[in-house]
This record gives structure tokens, C-alpha cells and sequence, in this order.
């Protein structure tokens, strides 16, 4: 962990506020004035009751969902990027580049194969194909998904082994920020550990980590600090991990609407 060294993304005084169109145009307030810096080699593990805005302060650095207010931005080495300014098109290099997602679901795509749903990303870069593919077995074997899955679409696959597909295709392109949306939710503790260990290795080479992780043993072993989501909507500050509420004993307060709305 690089406490001291220059962020590599930032957030100031965010606000979220979806605007429900199907519903009459209702709105719903859901962030407000929340502020972080995350550096290289950081896990910052997102904390809070269920529906607080963990998933959707994911999606908002991703570029799914607007920012409404505030800033949120990528420091490089030659300048910064202001990411609720970015135009649609930059977003795919972003992804592509910068950005890794892992969520908790794989999206499948019919008749592609699980080697190939973890090697694209690669080759969207334009890596050599040997070499995507070998990355990519090298995954799955790690992941202990069976040799005999890797050739087949994950579609039929069971709710642990897309996850770990979908773990290896994040894994996969080494972004310098990822974001982890639940990666072990649906996994038994062997690989609970090996995702653990290729935090700890992205760490170690650098990358920037955003996470949640409602697991409190992988939780604890992978955060250098807490943001408590309910803290910076009151305009409290980041935790040390070491002083984290636990957030397992959440309360379900989430009503989800019922029309969500592709770029909010
Ligand atoms: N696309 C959307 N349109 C409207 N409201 C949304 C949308 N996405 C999320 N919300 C609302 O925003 C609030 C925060 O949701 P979010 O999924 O970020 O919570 P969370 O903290 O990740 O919850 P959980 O721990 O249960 O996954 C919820 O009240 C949810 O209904």
C-alpha cells in the first residue's frame, strides 16, 4: 500500500441523484458530498448497509452511470482526466486501457467460448493470439475451472464457475484500476483464496483497487482501508481497515425501482 503517493483516482464532493423517467421523472438522491483518493497499489473496500451506493459508485467510475455532481478523476503521469466530462467514445479506450470490471455475473455470449470470453480482452489490445490464449489457460487453471469447460460457452456453466471466468477475464489485462463488485460471492473458500492472492499480486505490481466484499474473512484480508459510505454522506472520513465496522450484519433498506435505466 502506498499511503503517501499521489492519488491515481479521485473523488470530490460526489453527488448521484438517478432521475427515474419511467416513473413519472421521480428522482432518487442517493449520494451526496462523497469524497476518496485512492493510490497505486491501494484496495479501498467500499462499506455499508445494502443500497447505500456501493455498486453504484462502481459503475459510476466505470462510466455506466452519470455522475451528477462533483468531481471523479484519473491522475496519470502527464495530466488528469475528468471522467464525468468524458465523452461516450473515450470510455471504450478507457475500458480497454484503464478500467478493469469484475463483476458478479458474467455476461454470456452464445457459442463463445469460456477461453475466449477471458482471452478477449487481450486481444482487444491487439495481443498476440498464442500468447491471450495461454494467459488465459493459465487463469482458468489457477481459478480451477476443469480443463474440460474451457472450450465450452459458459451459458450452462454453474453460478461458481462464471464467476471465476468472469474473475479470470478481469484479471486477464492487468488494468492499473480495477473495480470488484462481490468477485467471491458465489465461491468456496479454495478459490475464495486464489482470488485473494491475485488481489495481493495486482497490488503488488501497482494496480489501483476499488471493491466490495461482503465476505468479512477476504474482506479483512485483502483492504488497506474502509470507505464507509455512510460516514462521507454525513462528511465523515476514510477508516483504516483495521478500524472497519462490520458490514456483514447489514440491513436490507434497498427498494429497487422498478424501470433502471441503461445511463442514468
Ligand atoms: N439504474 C438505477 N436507477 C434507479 N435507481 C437505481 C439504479 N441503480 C441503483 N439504484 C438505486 O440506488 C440505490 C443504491 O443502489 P446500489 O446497488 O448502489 O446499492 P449497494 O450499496 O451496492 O447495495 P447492495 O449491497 O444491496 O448491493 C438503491 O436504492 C437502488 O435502488
Amino acid at each position: 500500500m502506498t499511503a503517501n503517493s499521489s492519488p491515481f483516482l479521485s473523488a470530490s464532493s460526489l453527488d448521484k441523484t438517478f432521475v427515474l423517467h419511467a416513473q413519472g421523472g421521480q428522482q432518487l438522491a442517493v449520494m451526496r458530498g462523497l469524497s476518496l483518493s485512492l493510490a497505486p497499489g491501494e484496495c479501498l473496500v467500499l462499506a455499508g448497509r445494502s443500497g447505500i451506493g456501493k455498486s453504484t459508485l462502481l459503475k459510476m467510475v466505470n462510466g455506466n452511470y452519470r455522475v451528477s455532481g462533483g468531481r471523479l478523476t484519473l491522475h496519470f503521469d502527464d495530466g488528469a482526466l475528468e471522467l464525468s466530462d468524458l465523452p461516450a467514445q473515450a470510455w471504450h479506450r478507457l475500458r480497454r486501457d484503464v478500467i478493469g470490471y469484475v463483476s458478479q455475473f458474467l455476461r454470456v455470449v452464445p457459442r463463445v467460448s469460456a477461453r475466449e470470453v477471458v482471452m478477449e480482452p487481450l486481444l482487444a489490445r491487439g495481443c498476440d493470439t498464442h500468447d491471450a490464449h495461454q494467459r488465459a489457460e493459465t487463469l482458468l487453471a489457477r481459478l480451477n475451472l476443469p480443463e474440460r469447460l474451457w472450450a465450452l460457452a459458459p451459458g450452462t456453466f454453474s453460478g461458481g464457475e462464471q464467476q471465476r471466468v468472469n474473475i479470470a477475464r478481469g484479471f486477464i489485462a492487468e488494468h492499473p484500476l480495477l473495480l470488484l463488485d462481490e468477485p467471491t460471492a458465489s465461491l468456496d473458500s479454495a478459490n475464495r483464496d486464489v482470488v485473494v492472492e491475485l488481489i495481493q499480486e495486482a497490488k503488488a505490481r501497482g494496480t489501483a483497487m476499488l471493491g466490495i466484499f461482503h465476505d468479512e474473512e477476504v474482506r479483512t484480508r485483502v483492504a488497506d482501508r474502509l470507505l464507509p459510505l455512510e460516514g462521507h454522506m454525513l462528511g465523515g472520513t476514510e477508516m483504516p481497515a483495521s478500524s472497519a465496522m462490520p458490514v456483514s450484519s447489514e440491513s436490507s433498506s434497498a427498494t429497487a425501482p422498478s424501470h433502471k435505466e441503461s445511463l442514468q
